[in-house]
């Protein structure tokens, strides 16, 4: 038995749900460029879990099922005030809030088909308020009550500001959810489609997964590369910070990635809603400083950008805490975690790797007093 680290080009399952081959990403077959362009969030989120794409009227009535399991229990909102407010990470929040929820639906061991459609709706409905609700807390504000009249991604800014976005806004932030949706057998859904292997129930898998998208190898990144544009400041220090990094073998959070080799197809799209919205927003130098960090790292690293490089200054344009980055990510993923969710149940076998063994050889028990 010999280990591959990090299960790297092992293949672990069969999915009909999205594939990355030669670079190119698709959805159940569309390609991610296509989608991100043409579709709605929830024409995605029906995509991803129907494995086809919905009809006008399957359409509005996935999107009126949203709508109506936006509210949060009030005792989850409640909860939000006994936190340790001033230090928790959002990312934190989330996953304790998510794993709250189920205590509060009835529904949350009911392990039929119909029961497990019904919770993904819910949780799919209820992240973005959580993570939207949660942020005003924090900040001593009350709360803002979804819209029954706006679309997902709208209600999203909505709750979060309390101020109907502009459509500007709503539909970068649109396309940010569409392209973040689902990226076949990453970390947090794999964790997920182990989780749920077991017969645990949606909420512990979706649980599991936040945990997993929340390292800043993954879904974590993303704050970073916020963080770091800010340490850097302007264009005129990019030069000196990334090779400082480089020359000691700091990894450049935003660059690398497992499975792609040429390039993030996703990336693109940020990188031209980040220029635009820099632009418009009066701070160019995010975008600036962004391509000049890609163009050092990429010829010198080999290494191009991948999702979390441009959503950083894309989500600082449109206002967003910046520790509100990952959060946001699960916003969206959690459509895919979902999808993956529903697909391992329909399948299941437990998923049980082995370990190669690299401990000593047998021993024999020696009693303490002999230690
Ligand atoms: C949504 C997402 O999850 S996208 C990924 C988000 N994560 C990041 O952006 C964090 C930065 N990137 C990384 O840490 C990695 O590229 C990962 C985790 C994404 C992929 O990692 P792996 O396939 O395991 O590659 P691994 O970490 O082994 O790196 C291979 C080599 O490239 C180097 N490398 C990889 N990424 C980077 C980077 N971002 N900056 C500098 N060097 C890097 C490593 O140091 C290593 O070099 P070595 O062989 O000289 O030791
Ligand atoms: O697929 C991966 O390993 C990470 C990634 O890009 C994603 O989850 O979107």
């Amino acid at each position: 038995m010999t280990a591959t680290k990090g299960l790297e080009g092992i293949v672990a399952t069969t999915s009909s749900i999205s594939s990355i081959i030669d670079d190119t990403l698709t959805y159940v077959g569309y390609n991610i460029d296509d989608l991100a362009e043409n579709a709605s969030f929830e024409e995605v989120i029906y995509l991803l879990w129907h494995l086809k794409l919905p009809n006008k009227k399957e359409l509005d009535e996935l999107k009126q099922q949203l709508a109506d399991n936006m509210e949060l229990p009030k005792e989850v909102l409640e909860s939000f005030k006994t936190y340790p407010i001033d230090r928790v990470h959002p990312m934190g929040a989330l996953r304790t809030a998510v794993s709250a929820l189920g205590l509060y639906d009835e529904e949350a061991d009911v392990m039929e088909d119909a029961a497990n459609y019904r919770k993904a709706i819910r949780l799919q409905a209820k992240m973005p308020a959580i993570v939207a609700a949660f942020s005003r807390v924090r900040k001593g504000l009350e709360p803002v009550a979804p819209r029954k009249d706006l679309g997902f991604a709208a209600n999203f800014l909505y709750m979060l500001t309390g101020e109907e976005p502009e459509a500007i806004a709503v539909e970068a932030f649109n396309k940010a959810l569409v392209l973040h949706a689902d990226h076949e057998l990453n970390a947090s859904t794999f964790t997920a489609r182990v989780c749920v292997a077991t017969l645990s129930d949606v909420y512990s898998g979706v649980t599991a997964a936040i945990g997993a998208l929340k390292g800043p190898l993954h879904g974590g990144a993303n704050e970073q590369v916020m963080k770091m544009l800010s340490e850097i400041g302007s264009v005129d220090n990019v030069d000196a910070y990334i090779h400082e990094k480089l020359d000691n073998k700091v990894k450049i959070m935003g660059f690398g990635h497992r499975v792609y080799r040429k390039g993030d197809p996703r990336a693109k799209h940020l990188k031209a809603m980040s220029e635009k919205l820099t632009k418009l927003t009066g701070e160019p130098e995010y975008y600036e400083m962004s391509t000049k960090i890609a163009d050092i790292v990429t010829s010198e690293k080999s290494l191009p950008p991948n999702v979390d490089f441009y959503s950083a200054s894309v989500y600082h344009s449109l206002g967003i805490d910046h520790d509100l980055f990952t959060p946001i990510f699960a916003v969206s993923r959690v459509s895919g975690w979902l999808a993956h969710i529903l697909e391992q149940y329909s399948n299941n076998r437990l998923i049980r790797p082995r370990a190669e063994y690299t401990g000593p050889g047998m021993q024999t028990y020696v009693p303490i007093e002999n230690r």
